[in-house]
């Protein structure tokens, strides 16, 4: 039997420890067992005439009964609850520890389909689950009771049971690959929709591509509509099987059982009573079934994420950093060195390589960076804050090589604006930012009438793309740290704020002792820099303004 179908998945994802297994197990069996002893006394009172304490045996078998239901309820919810809680933080952890390039191979709508959805439908299903459990373990101590009051019915109530959990199995393995593959379209469904909202301006401007888009988000929403149909049809028809067994049980014992075995009204009264109270516990045990196989499934489908970032994580690249729980502070340096790095891009088709890259940056000095597009600019940036790790070659600190325990620090020490920069709402990871330095820092990006900066967080992020370059420049002039690095920082500027930018606040930085690393395309501005180089197919190459400017 494999694993999903025994639901291994589930087990492993829940980490149920032996004590809170037994703890669960006893609250159902408790539950259950008043229940079953429920029926006893109602069906021997029913048929004998029930006294005082027949009355207060079923109040009190009613109590714990009710009881015995409530905490079972509630220990399945908390050990659900505490899985998924558990499994979140985990995920979010392994995430966090990812290196760039690991990131970079992730699949982010896989991620977030499983962090939420999964871990909902597993959610959800633990009310359910409780039920089943709870039901499951009525049904065998009603099973007991049976076999006390005739054996003959036991033995054809366990056939029953027994046929219906087989014609389960016998089906459960084209349940299992229907669900896959309705979850396969579900993801194709999400991405969809995600290219729906991420490219609605390019598609409105294009009919022909948003009726495409439209056509594949209706052909996913079809598929899984027709799979989730034919789940659910399977789940249906295992749940009509197991109801007509248990009618079939019912007709042999009031029609036919009595032609060979007579007994009296009394018993096949008794009897019918067991099995009709036991058809409704069943159904619940029968309803948790898909419930349980969903949730397997979501388990199953977790575990494949974790082991994703577990081998992305496993292999990283070399002199991944490891994870420190405070930030280390930055070192006082003299110079910034890369020796003979080398890196490539692996994975995809193509791979581009940059270096052997040598260069040394030194404190204080303004460096810009040129070269044409794709040249390797933004991934030797990257390579200089620590992002990517080199395949080959150091980087070293006044000399000294940043192992991968001095990676958090050395990272500590840049202010970075990549092109593709992230603006947070709130200046988290610093002490209490005096409003006033802020706002004085938005007057001179000239956004104080844009947002504000209250409660330690900024009024709204909604500016244009080069106000939030603007805003981003406060963040990291607020950051104070030694080195800047800003990639194309200017390119979506109006001019006047261009020539503020590399007449005015680069000047004043390198007063200020920073350090400025900046990729630029200005030709008009280059004089500005105390260095130029220049990237061409993945290499620095010297860089001569006068040459240039002649
Ligand atoms: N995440 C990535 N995975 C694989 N290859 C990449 C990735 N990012 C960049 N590359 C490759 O590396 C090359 C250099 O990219 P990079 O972003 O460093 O160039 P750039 O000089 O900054 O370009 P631009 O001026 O267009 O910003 C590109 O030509 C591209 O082929």
């Amino acid at each position: 039997m494999s694993g999903e179908r025994t639901g291994a998945p589930l087990l492993r994802f829940l980490g149920i420890t032996p004590g809170v297994r037994r703890k669960i197990l006893l609250v159902a069996a408790a539950s259950g067992v008043s229940n079953a002893m429920l029926l006893m006394v109602t069906n021997t009172a029913a048929v004998q005439g029930g006294g005082f304490f027949d009355l207060v045996a079923f109040i009190g078998l009613f109590a714990l009964y009710a009881i015995g239901f409530r905490a079972c309820f509630n220990r399945v919810t908390v050990l659900f609850e505490d899985a998924v809680e558990r499994t979140r933080l985990r995920i979010a952890g392994k995430l966090r520890s990812l290196d760039l390039m690991g990131l970079n191979r992730m699949d982010s709508t896989a991620v977030y389909n499983r962090l939420t959805q999964q871990t909902a439908v597993i959610s959800d299903a633990a009310g359910v689950l409780a039920a089943s459990l709870q039901s499951a373990a009525l049904v065998v101590f009603t099973a007991a009771y049976l076999a006390s009051v005739s054996l003959p019915a036991f033995v054809l109530a366990v056939l029953v049971i027994g046929g219906g959990l087989l014609a389960y199995f016998r089906r459960s393995a084209e349940v299992n690959a229907r669900m896959r593959e309705a979850s396969a379209h579900e993801m194709a469904f999400f991405d969809s929709i995600g290219d729906l909202i991420g490219g609605f301006k390019e598609l409105k401007l294009n009919q022909g591509r948003s009726d495409a888009l439209m056509a594949r988000i209706a052909e996913a929403a079809t598929a899984v509509r027709g799979l989730r149909i034919r789940t659910a049809d399977l789940f249906n028809a295992n749940y009509i099987f197991a109801y007509s067994l248990f009618y079939a049980l019912l007709g042999v014992l009031v029609f036919i059982g009595p032609q060979y075995q007579p007994g009296s009204g009394a018993d096949i009264m008794r009897l019918t009573a067991i099995v009709l109270f036991v058809i409704g516990p069943t159904s619940t045990v029968v309803a948790g079934i898909p419930a349980w196989a969903k949730a397997t499934m979501a388990a199953g489908d977790i575990h494949g994420l974790e082991a994703e970032l577990d081998r992305l994580t496993r292999h990283p690249q070399p002199e991944t950093p490891p994870e420190t729980p405070s930030p280390a502070p930055a070192p006082a340096f003299s110079t910034i060195e890369l020796r003979g790095v080398d890196f490539q891009y692996r994975g995809g088709a193509e791979t581009f390589e940059v270096g052997p890259l040598d260069l040394t940056i030194d404190r204080g000095e303004i460096l810009f960076i040129t070269g044409g597009n794709g040249s390797g600019k933004s991934t030797l940036l990257k390579l200089l804050c620590a992002l990517y790790h080199p395949d080959a070659g150091q980087i070293l600190l006044d000399g000294r090589p940043v192992g991968p325990e001095g990676v958090p620090a050395y990272r500590a020490l840049f202010s970075a604006i990549f092109t593709d920069f992230y603006l947070f709402r709130t200046l988290d990871g610093a002490d209490a930012i005096d409003p006033a330095t802020v706002d004085s820092l938005l007057q001179l990006m000239r956004i104080d009438g844009k947002t504000r900066f209250e409660e330690q967080r900024f009024s709204t992020l909604d500016l244009s793309t080069g106000q939030r370059k603007r805003l981003a420049l406060v963040v990291a002039l607020l950051e104070n740290r030694p080195v800047m690095i800003f990639d194309e920082w200017a390119a979506d500027q109006d001019p006047e704020f261009r020539r503020y930018f590399y007449e005015t606040l680069l000047p004043s930085l390198k007063r200020q002792g920073k350090t400025v690393i900046a990729v630029t395309h200005d030709e008009h501005f280059l004089h500005h820099a105390d260095r130029l180089v220049k990237m061409e197919y993945g290499r620095i190459e010297p860089y001569r303004l006068h040459s240039h400017a002649e």
